[in-house]
């Protein structure tokens, strides 16, 4: 096998061919779907008279719609049964593996997959979601891809891309208390900016995602794509295979032996060459959370908002549309905002461990008066290992909701929606202007540690005091 980057070895691996065009197409070994992006996909493929054509290795989740409290059918929203009644229809028709609500595998796509050993290393994926970064934790190349490139996924496994270069963004040395995997993904955005990553793939290296377990790789990747990276990835390890061993679809008996030569294989070698070499050092980092309306826009806890003097000069109109709508002024603290809603859930930070770290700061406390916090476990798995811990007891003690499986207010396409000008502490991924289900609603991103910090004092709180 050639040297180089895990990237280009995968990339090389899946090559089918190279179209007129100079395009890759390239052969896609995992397909996951969701209601949001297929069902229009699929009505593309019936209308040109199209099957898919490798329905086994097409999965199937429901996530975005997903109401966490009350999952009657029909759903209130009617739309949202629409798209629950297409994609079971799609999925039935046509051979599609569907962990549906109620199965005890239904989820966020970006945690189920993982979590079942279906994203294995040296694989290609893809989703209809720009979050598939995510899947680059294990040492695959995982991208978002849209509506129609799920049609041509569906239809032939393949797609036409052009090759990314690869980025190293080393980081080494131990996380200080109470800094977390998001909290570095965090100070790498705000470092390189929210299009710093276009173009790239981003190999995550350094002792620092050496030492973290593969929920916080999977946090770290799950931003890539924030940062423009459209996937970003960390090498497969011993980590990697104690994770994936005995899951139900990892390779078992002699099949493992063999994964486990070849996952070995695709790992960067020493020697690669990289298109561009980026270092941080992990002390540098602190409790990080964002004051703006991207990702990029953040800062440590016990920073204040940036004035314009300490903004770069492309980016000060940003920055001020963003004082106008956060309602926060240059040179002010972050720390002391009042929050409104706390939010802790999300593919990027809705695993078991975030939620294991998320009771460690909610017991013997108690959510803030005039605060709404509650907790959304990023699968039916992930609820029923924090239940069977007993940590759903911790968090209701603390006065927090305990919510079913889904996407929920990290986009707030299903019920859980912010009011007005709320202003929420959230541990998912996007901080855009309305996202979370408010045209005028406000969020800050930070870990789910300082989210509970926030919860339990009813502001923006440094964790490291509460530990
Ligand atoms: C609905 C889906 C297409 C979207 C995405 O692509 O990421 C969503 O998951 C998000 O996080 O904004
Ligand atoms: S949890 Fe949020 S970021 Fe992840 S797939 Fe769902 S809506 Fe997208």
């Amino acid at each position: 096998m050639s040297k180089g980057t895990l990237f280009d070895k995968v990339w090389d691996a899946h090559t089918v061919g190279t179209l007129p065009s100079g395009q890759t197409q390239l052969f896609i070994g995992l397909h996951l779907i969701h209601e949001v992006t297929s069902p229009q996909a699929f009505a593309m493929l019936i209308e040109r008279g199209l099957s898919v054509s490798f329905p086994e290795r097409t999965i199937a989740t429901v996530d975005h719609i997903v109401p966490t409290e009350d999952q009657t059918r029909p759903y209130a929203d009617s739309l949202a049964e629409e798209m629950m009644q297409a994609l079971e229809k799609n999925c039935q028709e046509n051979g599609i593996t569907f962990y549906n609500v109620g199965s005890g595998s239904q989820g966020i796509v970006h945690v189920i997959a993982p979590e079942q050993g279906l994203t294995q290393p040296g694989m290609t994926i893809a989703c209809g979601d720009s979050h598939t970064s995510t899947h680059g934790a294990f040492g695959a190349i995982a991208f978002g891809i849209g509506t129609s490139q799920v049609r041509d996924v569906l239809a032939s496994q393949t797609l036409s891309l052009s090759k990314l270069k690869v980025r190293k963004i080393e980081v080494n040395g131990a996380l200080k208390p109470g800094v977390y995997a998001k909290d570095v993904i965090l100070h790498i955005i705000r470092k390189l900016g929210v299009k710093g990553g276009v173009g790239y793939a981003h190999e995550f290296a350094g002792t620092t995602f050496e030492q973290m377990n593969m929920e916080e790789r999977m946090t770290v990747c799950n931003m890539a794509i924030e940062g423009g990276a459209r996937c970003g990835y960390v090498n497969p390890d011993q980590v990697t295979y104690d994770y994936l061993r005995g899951r139900d679809f990892a390779p078992k008996g002699d099949d493992w032996d063999k994964a486990i030569a070849w996952w070995n294989n695709i790992r960067s070698d020493a020697d690669a060459i990289y298109d561009d070499v980026i270092v941080f050092d992990a002390a540098d980092i602190a409790p990080t959370v964002t004051w703006g309306i991207t990702p990029g826009q953040g800062i440590a806890v016990d920073e204040s908002v940036p004035t314009q003097d300490g903004i770069a000069e492309d980016e000060r109109a940003s920055a001020e549309e963003a004082y106008r709508y956060m309602d926060l002024a240059p040179g002010q603290p972050i720390q002391g905002t009042k929050v409104d809603v706390c939010f802790v859930g999300s593919c990027t930070n809705g695993r078991i461990s975030d939620l294991r770290e998320a009771a460690k700061f909610a017991k013997g406390r108690h959510v803030a008066n005039g605060v709404k916090a509650f907790i959304v476990p990023g699968s039916e798995r992930v609820k029923k290992q924090a239940e069977a811990e007993g940590l759903h007891d911790i968090f209701l003690t603390a006065g927090f909701e305990w919510r079913e499986a889904g996407c929920s207010m990290c986009l707030a396409m299903n019920p859980d929606k912010l009011q007005g000008r709320q202003l929420s502490a959230s541990s998912s991924n996007r901080n855009f202007k309305g996202r979370q289900g408010s045209s005028s609603g406000r969020t800050l991103l930070m870990s789910p540690a300082m989210v509970v910090a926030a919860a339990v004092t009813g502001q923006v709180t440094d964790v490291r005091e509460l530990i």
